[in-house]
């Protein structure tokens, strides 16, 4: 008995060791070949991504790159046919950089600040166009320039140009838009190693201590002066606004607002921006080979502590101001 058992492990154990080898290398081969096709490029700079992400993000930009091939020539400078007018510190480089990931948009790198500065004005719509970047036919270009919301001249300008232009705005809470503000202000100060007003001193009245509306950053936040007086040259229908606060936690929702209002296909793919959890942001991958970029230091910076009750006297101060905007938009906002 004892021998016949020999015998069979004998007989046995050569087969099953050698299925074993086998067996190893065929899972060593298939991880190497996972590795490999998900692997170029640079899957070590995305931390907050599967490779499955990655895959997926490949296969679609192949797709979109072939739909959307130009003849060269056909692509020039054009005017703007969206225009991104503000506000201030609501997240308009996010929203744009967001944007720029649909392969039929096209903007700027930089702010123009044409309608809103004479200067550039006077340098007329030919200067303005060799701003603009070259588009081809099935593109549109959108500018970017957040003080032509608060500029008192620009509606006109804008509508001289293009009647029919699409326009967006973005807004936030406008405390916290106030607060981002004046700690800009607080960090441009520093760089120069100089030091800021204290908020109070900008911000309230010296005497009775209410909130003093004369403040730059407050009277940017009085969304409703803006917004009429675009509106009193624009229809509503022309005039899409963000949510500023939403786009933060929620980017991809308030970009698929933005393909339907500008009648574009929904070609963001949401494989290109995901959040990163070290900045607390979402950030992008603008192509299939480039790395994944987050917007820079200056924005999204840890606001400067005001007290709770300054903070409670500016909301009560809005309160009035954001329920005669959201009365001439027809559109709520859960700011308190
Ligand atoms: N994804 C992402 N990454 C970084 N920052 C983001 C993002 N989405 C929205 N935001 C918010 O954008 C705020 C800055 O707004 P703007 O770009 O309009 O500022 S500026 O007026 O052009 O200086 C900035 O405001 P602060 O947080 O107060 O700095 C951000 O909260």
């Amino acid at each position: 008995m004892k021998r016949q058992l020999r015998r069979w492990t004998k007989s046995c154990l050569l087969p099953l060791s050698a299925i074993l080898f086998v067996c190893v290398i065929l899972l060593q081969n298939g991880f190497l070949l996972t590795t490999v096709s998900f692997g170029a490029g640079p899957v070590n700079d995305m931390s907050d991504n599967s490779n499955k992400g990655l895959r997926k993000l490949l296969e679609k930009d192949q797709l979109t790159m072939e739909k959307h091939q130009h003849n060269r020539s056909e692509c020039v400078h054009r005017l703007p046919g969206c225009i991104i007018i503000g506000a201030r510190k609501c997240g308009t480089r996010a929203l744009i950089e967001f944007l720029k990931l649909h392969p039929q948009i096209i903007s700027p790198n930089d702010e123009v600040h044409f309608f809103s500065n004479d200067t550039n004005y006077k340098l007329g719509l030919e200067w303005y166009r060799e701003k603009m970047p070259p588009s081809c036919p099935d593109q549109i270009t959108i500018e970017k320039t957040p003080k032509y919301f608060i500029s008192a001249i620009s509606p006109s300008r804008i509508h001289r140009m293009n009647s029919s232009i699409k326009l967006i705005a973005i807004l936030r809470h406008p405390t916290t838009r106030v607060i981002s503000d004046y700690t800009q202000i607080c960090a441009n100060k520093q760089a120069k190693n100089e030091t800021a007003e204290p908020f109070e001193a900008r911000a309230l009245d010296r005497q009775t201590g209410h909130i003093n509306p004369d403040y730059k950053a407050t009277q940017i936040s009085m969304y409703y002066l803006h917004i009429a007086r675009w509106l009193q040259l624009f229809p509503l229908e022309q005039l899409h606004i963000v949510d500023g606060d939403n786009l933060i936690v929620n980017p991809l929702e308030e970009i698929r607002k933005i393909e339907t209002f500008l009648q574009l296909p929904q070609e963001v793919n949401p494989e290109s921006i995901y959040f990163n959890s070290t900045r607390g942001f979402y950030c992008m991958r603008k192509s299939k080979t480039g790395p994944e970029q987050c917007l820079g230091v200056n924005k999204g910076r840890k606001h400067v502590n005001i007290s709770e009750k300054i903070v409670s006297r500016f909301n009560k101060f809005f309160r009035p101001h954001n329920e005669r905007l959201y009365k001439l938009i027809g559109r709520r906002f859960s700011w308190r």
